[in-house]
């Protein structure tokens, strides 16, 4: 089951989630000005960052929206990733958010799952409903060993417009949304004791975040909000079930980790791999 090898990668090499959000305009402009094409620069920087850190990082999450916005050349950039991250025996978590109705979902799940976009895990957004949205990944999760993190409390601070509404009883929306997630989790457990079935928790709102976690224990969190957006390691403990549960997500953190040291964009790479080093050492010390 994927969520017993994302379990296995959590023991063995840390939390760390390297985001591939590659905007072309971080790229160093001595290292981008050799490629012929903004995408094909983009797939040699990211296949650099994994070369540099896949010994200490768990699994990498491709940003879907950066290589969309290249066209189809983006999106070869972006299966590229993929296939690079599997060659290289790591878990990749496709960043799509997506959520519609059954059909449409189906067509996602086959995209996602299946083809030249296949990717371990996806992010989706349960916003439509949990039958519509999730069920036809589900199938997948079942037959393919995939997993799913979806949306359950997001790092923005947006998410409060409306994960924070509160129905007659208290319970705010994405309570309500992590209590659905665990009960689907708990259908398919792994030996590791959590499931390919996961939620996003951001880790930049911590107050509720422990009583979240406590009626989702089955569900591994995918924590975005580490370093750019203010959120910390001791917050992100309170998620982990001993030790483990949980990969956190640096993207901008990582990638531009080279701006923060002197001649750095001759290193980036290396640079990078310091900076997954600090994160998941910072991680491991508030464990
Ligand atoms: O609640 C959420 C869900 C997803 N994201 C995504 O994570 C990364 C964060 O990037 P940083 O540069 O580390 O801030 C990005 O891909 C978002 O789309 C999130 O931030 N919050």
């Amino acid at each position: 089951m994927i969520a017993d090898r994302l379990f296995k990668l959590v023991e063995e090499k840390g939390h760390v989630c390297v985001g591939l959000d590659t905007d072309y305009s971080y790229l160093p402009k001595n290292f981008a000005d050799k490629f012929e094409s903004k995408a094909v620069a983009i797939y040699n920087f990211n296949k650099e960052i994994i070369d540099a850190t896949y010994d200490v990082v768990s699994c990498y999450k491709v940003q879907i929206a950066y290589y969309e916005a290249l066209g189809i050349e983006g999106m070869k950039a972006y299966s590229d990733t993929l296939k690079y991250i599997k060659q290289k025996g790591m878990i990749s978590i496709a960043d799509i958010k997506r959520g519609d109705i059954s059909k449409t979902a189906e067509m996602y799940a086959m995209g996602h799952f299946t083809g030249d976009f296949e990717a371990d895990f996806v992010t989706l957004n349960a916003y439509m409903g949990i039958n519509d949205s999730l069920e036809p990944f589900l199938k997948y999760v079942k037959e393919n060993d995939k997993g799913i993190f979806a949306l359950v409390r997001t790092s923005n601070k947006g998410a409060k417009d409306f994960q924070y509404i509160r129905d007659e009883d208290g319970v705010p929306l994405y309570e309500t949304v992590g209590e659905r997630i665990q009960l689907l989790a708990e259908e398919n457990v792994g030996k590791c004791g959590f499931s390919s079935i996961g939620a996003v928790v951001g880790a930049t709102n911590n107050e509720e975040g422990l009583a979240l976690r406590n009626k989702m224990k089955s569900v591994f969190l995918l924590i975005p909000g580490y370093g750019a957006q203010g959120g910390k390691a001791e917050d992100i403990a309170t998620y982990l079930i001993c030790g483990n549960g949980a990969v956190v997500n640096s993207s901008r953190g990582i990638l531009l980790a080279y701006k923060n040291e002197e001649n750095g964009e001759h290193d980036f790479a290396m640079c990078a791999r310091r900076e997954a080093i600090r994160m998941r050492d910072d991680i491991r010390a508030h464990i």
